[in-house]
């Protein structure tokens, strides 16, 4: 398929615009468990031909086993016509074993290990307490090619949260990444300039995820008219300069930033609460979004690069065959999404969007 074929932009004048890219996947969902996942997959597989399922259940998902018995609950729960594929992922924790480590990714059960920086956010208390301490397993990943996936942000809580994603990439990312000169690192949800300019820096073997709601907030709407608890995720929306450098790295079609939702539902009572949880629901308008944002910077010819392309290359694996196509026609995004007796709020839901998503051909 060329270029040429991809952008309906360039078909007659009464026709919706539209841009049609290979079928594109998403780097970073939590799909949760139990009845959230019931409700929440199939926003993520309509939109997205493969996932990487983040492992931060409570208990983690730590082993071979654990992770092997998740991905058949997600496959079990999955729509009967979907073809959607959820890739795995490891918790670490101070105890893993890198044989454990080295099993699953060479059995084909897990794609990647996620490093949370222990209490740096949701279900992350079983996380790592000392990243220097984790050099066997770093080791051991860096020899099988095993890419690790970090939620970078201090958690010492005398540092400002604003400035939690700087502090850390300064004291753990810098080091780490000399300590393990091969190793594949995946700096999820960037949010602000200079991690941007780290991850470039080290394009060969770093890569980024940057969310839609990074893409489209900063720290000022959490408080737009009001405190916003659905706005609110980790690592916080930042300064409209870093929003302005996510979007600009996001559709500069640089091969080091890739599509990674960070879908993260909860619950409405957790977040319309005195202590609201962190995480923004994405999964339902995350195509909607960012098309929206490639549009508005006249980068639609780099939107496949981001959002199909750059993280399959990255981690090694094929590109999809299937097209989806995306119209510039508006559309209503749904507001919530049912789980019980409760429902979850959706991104940017009720609200008219000016993209929809159109034909997905497998
Ligand atoms: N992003 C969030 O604010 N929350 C995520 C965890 C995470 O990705 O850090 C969650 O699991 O709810
Ligand atoms: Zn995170
Ligand atoms: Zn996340």
């Amino acid at each position: 398929m060329s270029t040429d074929t991809l952008f309906a932009s360039r078909a007659p004048a009464d026709a919706v615009p539209s841009v049609t890219i290979r079928r594109p996947d998403d780097w970073h969902v939590h799909l949760r468990d139990g009845a959230m996942l019931e409700a929440v997959l199939p926003f993520t597989a309509n939109q997205f031909r493969r996932a990487i399922v983040m492992p931060n259940l409570v208990p983690p998902v730590t082993t071979v086993a654990m992770a092997q018995s998740y991905r058949a609950r997600i496959l079990a729960a999955l729509p009967g016509d979907s073809d959607f594929e959820p890739l795995m992922t490891c918790y670490l924790t101070d105890h893993t074993d890198p044989d454990e480590i080295e099993r699953g990714y060479r059995d084909g059960v897990w794609l990647a290990a996620k490093l949370y920086p222990a209490g740096a956010t949701t279900n992350s208390h079983a996380g790592v307490t000392d990243i220097a301490k984790l050099a066997p397993v770093l080791e051991r990943m860096e020899r099988i090619g095993m890419a690790v996936l970090v939620h970078g942000e201090a958690t010492d809580p005398a540092i400002d949260i604003f400035d939690r994603e700087a502090a850390f990439m300064q004291a753990e990312m810098l080091p780490l990444l000399q300590r393990h000169e091969g190793l594949k690192v995946v700096v999820e949800h960037a949010t602000t300039a200079e991690t941007v300019d780290l991850v470039r820096a080290h394009a060969d073997r770093a890569a980024c995820t940057i969310t839609p709601h990074h893409l489209v907030i900063n720290r000022t709407s959490i408080f737009q008219g009001g405190l916003r608890p659905h706005l609110y995720c980790l690592p916080v929306a930042k300064r409209e300069r870093h929003r302005l450098a996510l979007r600009a790295a996001a559709t500069s079609g640089e091969a080091c930033f890739m599509l990674g939702t960070d879908t993260a539902p909860h619950r409405r009572g957790a977040k319309e609460a005195e202590c609201c949880s962190a995480g923004v629901f994405g999964g339902a308008t995350a195509l909607q979004t960012y098309v929206q944002v490639f549009d508005e910077e006249g980068a639609l010819d780099r939107f496949e690069a981001f959002a199909s392309l750059n993280g399959a290359r990255f981690h090694g694996l094929p590109v999809n065959e299937g097209t989806i196509t995306l119209l510039k026609k508006p559309a209503t995004a749904l507001a919530a999404v049912s789980v019980e007796d409760e429902d979850v709020v959706v991104f940017r839901g009720g609200e008219p969007l000016p993209w929809s998503i159109g034909d997905v051909r497998a």
